[in-house]
This record gives C-alpha cells, structure tokens and sequence, in this order.
C-alpha cells in the first residue's frame, strides 16, 4: 500500500510543525463525501499541532486541498508542507496563478476569484499571526488598484483593516489604510548622557511636559524647521505640538545592550557609553482633521479610495504630506521638551526618524508608478530602522539589505499587540491591589515606567506585545541587526495639566 510523508504547519503560527505519514488505498483516497484521508489529516492537526479547531488545508501555494486524490497523482508531492488552518486565510505568499498551477487543474472557486486580487505575502513565520488580520488583509487585496498586499511580522487587526502592513497600489490611495494618525513613526537620538544614568534621576526629572509647551511658541519651532511655507501648518493644533499623546505612543530612554555590528555602529557614532532616546507619536488631532476632511470630500467613503490624480486625491495627499511634516516637528519637540528637563537638549543628535503610517509615491520596477501605503510598516528604503519591542522588551536597530521587493520596501514597525487593549485591560487588578500597579511600573528588564493614567498602564503592558525576538527573526532575509537596546526609563504620561 503506498504512503505519503506530509510535514502538517500551522498556518497562523508557522514554526509549529509535525512529520505525518499517511497510508493511502483506494477506498481512503475516493472523492466522496466522507473524505476519509483528509479527515485524518485532520485529526492528525488536532492532536499533533493542538488545532482542535482546524478547518481547512492549504498547499504551499495558497491552493486548498479539496480533493484526496492529489495525494496520489503527484499534485501533492512526498514531503510536501500541508498548512492547517482555524478558518483563517492562507499565511504566506499566492502568486497570482501562474500557468503551471492553472495546467494542473486544480484552481477552485476561491483562486479564480483571487485572480482579480492583488498578491498578499505574510512575512510571518516565527510571528504569531492572528487569524482576524489575515481575513482583513485578504480584503484589502481586494480593493481598486491594488497590487501587492505585504502582512509584517507584527501583523495584528485593527479596527477594519490590519496594523502592521503595506500596501502597493496602481492609480488610487486609500485615506482609510493609513488611519488618523498620518504620519505617525519613530525618531531615534543620541544623548550626550551617560549610559550609567540612574533611571530614577529621568523618572525624578520628567515633569512638565505634558499639555501646551510654554517654554517658547510651538507655530515658530514649526517654521523654524519647516519654513515660512508652513507657517499655517497644523496652527489649529499647534497646543498639541510637542505633546506625546496616548496610546501606545511613548518617550523612551535605552542604551546600547549590544554592539552587534561594530562597524556600522562606528560610523553612526553608536557606542555604548551614550543613553539614546526613541520617540513615537504622530499627528495628534491635525491627522484626525485631515482624515475627516477627505471623508467629507469622498461621497462613496474613505474606504473606496480616491484616484490620486484628481481634485480630491491632491486635496488629500497636500494635507497628508502637511500632517507628516508636522508629526516629524512633534517627535523633535518632544525630544527637545524631554531632553530639557535633563539639561541635554543641546548636544543630542537626531540619528534617524521615520514615518510608519504614511502612503508616497515610488517608481517599482516591474509594477511602475505606485503608491506605497504603510499601516504600521517601517520603510525599509530610507536607512536606519528603530524597531521597538515593548518598555519590557529589547529594541533593535536595523539597516536594511538585499532585495526588498517581496517586503514592499517595508518592515514590522514594532512587535505589534498579541491582545487587543480590552484583554489587556482584563489583567488590572482592583483599586485595592496597589501593589500589582506599582509593580507594572518596573519591567523584567529593570527600567522604569511614567505612567499615571493605571488603564493604559495595564493595556500597554510589555505581555499586550508579541516576541520581537521572533519578528526581528522574520525579518532577517530583509535586515541586518546592528545594535539591541534595552529600555531604561519609558515616559508614557503624567496627570499634569493636558491640552
Ligand atoms: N520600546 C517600546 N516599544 C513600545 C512601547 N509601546 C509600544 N511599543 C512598540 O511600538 C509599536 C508601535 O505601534 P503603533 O502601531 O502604535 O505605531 C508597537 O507595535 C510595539 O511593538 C513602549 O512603551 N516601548
Ligand atoms: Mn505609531
């Protein structure tokens, strides 16, 4: 009786997997309906992957394995990688059909229907996936001019569309995709203060910059980067710049754990005797106006795009790249703000700062003029990346390297959450057990957490995140890691006066 050796993945966690052997006869292999050989495939998930839900069985191509009699004809060959799925979609690459899998026969209902949609890689292979932001990302693929769907190993869902992803299109830009908070990224300072600073000095420090910064006029900090051109930009706002906001936006303090490329840590002037300084936010409530403004614009909705080429569409882009600038101008001001109350505003040098929540417009070779949307993706065609874990895990600076095509000139922007905020939330204790409050303001690591507001303590605790360990891992056929950094001191928020 032949047999087959089949490896079983899971599809949503893909290092999980197990070597089968499957006999197979005749009466296992009929196409009726009871399916025996898949059944047992099944059963096989269960009890060796811990799927007690599994659903559906994928090729490594995306293709569904329906029928029990490619087991035999060769159309799944020995050895082959069978991905198991809860009901999610397929985790990994589907080429738009090319003709062999078309000779083969074996396109169901659910491929031809892909042949209209765009290509959709998951970089995930040592990253949790969950299943809901594989179904948001299928849709997407879907959408008007779509070319290229790329899920991030920090691939999690959102609200309607997933974070963590980019998105390459032909002709039109999504508003929706990108969200409210245009422009949103990470910046990335050295400190001219000393590595051995006792966090408990920053936390002792770090008052006052909540609210509107009343140390100077934030309209002229403005311009003074960006020029009189924008001495309108984001005015309505501008008690808000230089604000972190809240969320998962922070001010945080690392310091070199590991030199992991000397070399290039030379050459940016990286050592290890310096304290550096990462800030995350965006655009506050300029972005949340101009997202408005374009739905007001858009009589079918932000969610069916808008042609870039129209009245419409510039309208949107003028106002993005505006909210953009002025995101960039508030990681600066925090960064001056934060250093101030250390006495180290003056000496500190900005080594990077990225947007991760933007759409531009880049020449692809092969697909031509696109429009690169990114929903919480790094690009990777600009340097230096900062890709921070939690305030309880490690971060790590990488340089991208290589092709990156298949990654859509993109990368994780973080660990992405592993539980959505309401689940975290579920962890804090009653009023009565301060105890476990002042504990989540210390780490594993040992830095300190300014936090005031015990809620979002507890929804963006270090356990809300995945392992960046394994997204850094995901990552490493586009990146090269060249320093890790370990959190010192994270400033969330003070219950200090607020705009
Ligand atoms: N080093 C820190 N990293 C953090 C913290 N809170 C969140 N994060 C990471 O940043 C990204 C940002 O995600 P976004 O979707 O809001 O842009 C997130 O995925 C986490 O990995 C922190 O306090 N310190
Ligand atoms: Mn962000």
């Amino acid at each position: 009786m032949p047999s087959i050796r089949l490896t079983l993945v899971n599809n949503a966690k893909q290092t999980q997997r197990s070597g089968v052997i499957l006999k197979l006869d005749d009466s296992t292999l009929s196409d009726s309906v009871d399916n025996t050989i898949l059944q047992e495939i099944f059963t096989l998930a269960k009890n060796k992957l811990r799927l007690k839900k599994a659903k559906t069985l994928f090729l490594t191509n995306g293709v569904e394995l329906t029928d029990p009699r490619w087991l035999l004809d060769g159309r799944v060959a020995q050895d082959s990688l069978i991905y198991v799925s809860c009901g999610e979609g397929f985790v990994g690459t589907i080429s738009k059909p090319a003709s062999s899998v078309a000779q083969s026969n074996i396109l169901d209902d659910q491929m031809t229907e892909r042949k209209e949609s765009a290509s959709i890689t998951v970089l995930a292979r040592s990253s949790y996936v969950d299943p809901e932001s594989i179904i948001q990302l299928n849709k997407t693929a879907l959408l008007p001019g779509m070319q290229q769907v790329i899920g991030q190993p920090d691939l999690h869902p959102g609200n309607l569309y997933p974070i963590g992803a980019s998105f390459i299109t032909h002709k039109y830009i999504y508003p929706a995709l990108i969200g409210n908070d245009i422009g949103c990224g990470m910046a990335f300072y050295k400190t001219k203060l000393s590595s051995n600073i006792k966090p408990q000095k920053i936390v002792d420090r770090l008052h006052g910059i909540e609210g509107r910064w009343q140390e100077g006029d934030p309209q002229s900090f403005l311009t003074s980067i960006l020029g009189p051109d924008h001495a309108q930009t984001g005015s309505a706002h501008s008690d808000q710049l230089g604000t972190v906001g809240g969320g998962n936006h922070f001010a945080e303090f690392v310091i070199i754990e590991k030199l992991v490329d000397q070399d290039l840590c030379a050459n940016f002037g990286l050592t290890e005797s310096h304290t550096y300084l990462i800030v995350h936010s965006g655009s506050r409530r300029f972005g949340q106006t101009v997202l408005e403004e374009a739905a007001s614009n858009m009589p079918g909705g932000t969610h069916k795009g808008i042609e870039a080429d129209s009245d419409v569409g510039r309208t949107y882009l003028e106002q993005h790249d505006r909210a953009c600038a002025w995101a960039r101008v508030n990681r600066e001001l925090i960064a001056h703000r934060v250093l101030s109350k250390l006495n180290s505003e003056e000496s500190a040098e900005k080594i990077l700062d990225i947007w991760h929540n933007n759409v531009e417009r880049k020449q692809i070779e092969g697909l031509g003029d696109c429009w690169v949307h990114r929903k919480g993706a790094a690009p990777s065609d600009r340097g230096l990346v900062v890709i921070p874990g939690s305030r309880g895990h490690h971060s790590y600076l990488v340089m991208p390297q290589g092709s990156q095509n298949l990654n859509g000139f993109s990368l994780a922007h973080g660990a992405g959450r592993l539980l959505p905020r309401a689940k975290a939330l579920q962890k804090r204790p009653q009023a009565s057990k301060s105890s476990a409050i002042t504990a989540m303001q210390t780490t594993d690591l040992g830095s300190s957490v300014i936090c005031e507001d015990t809620n979002l303590l507890f929804e963006e605790q270090p356990a809300a995140y995945k392992d960046i360990s394994a997204v850094i891992t995901d990552l490493e056929p586009f990146v090269k890691v060249i320093a890790i950094l370990r959190p010192i001191c994270t400033y969330k928020m003070r219950k200090e006066e607020r705009s």
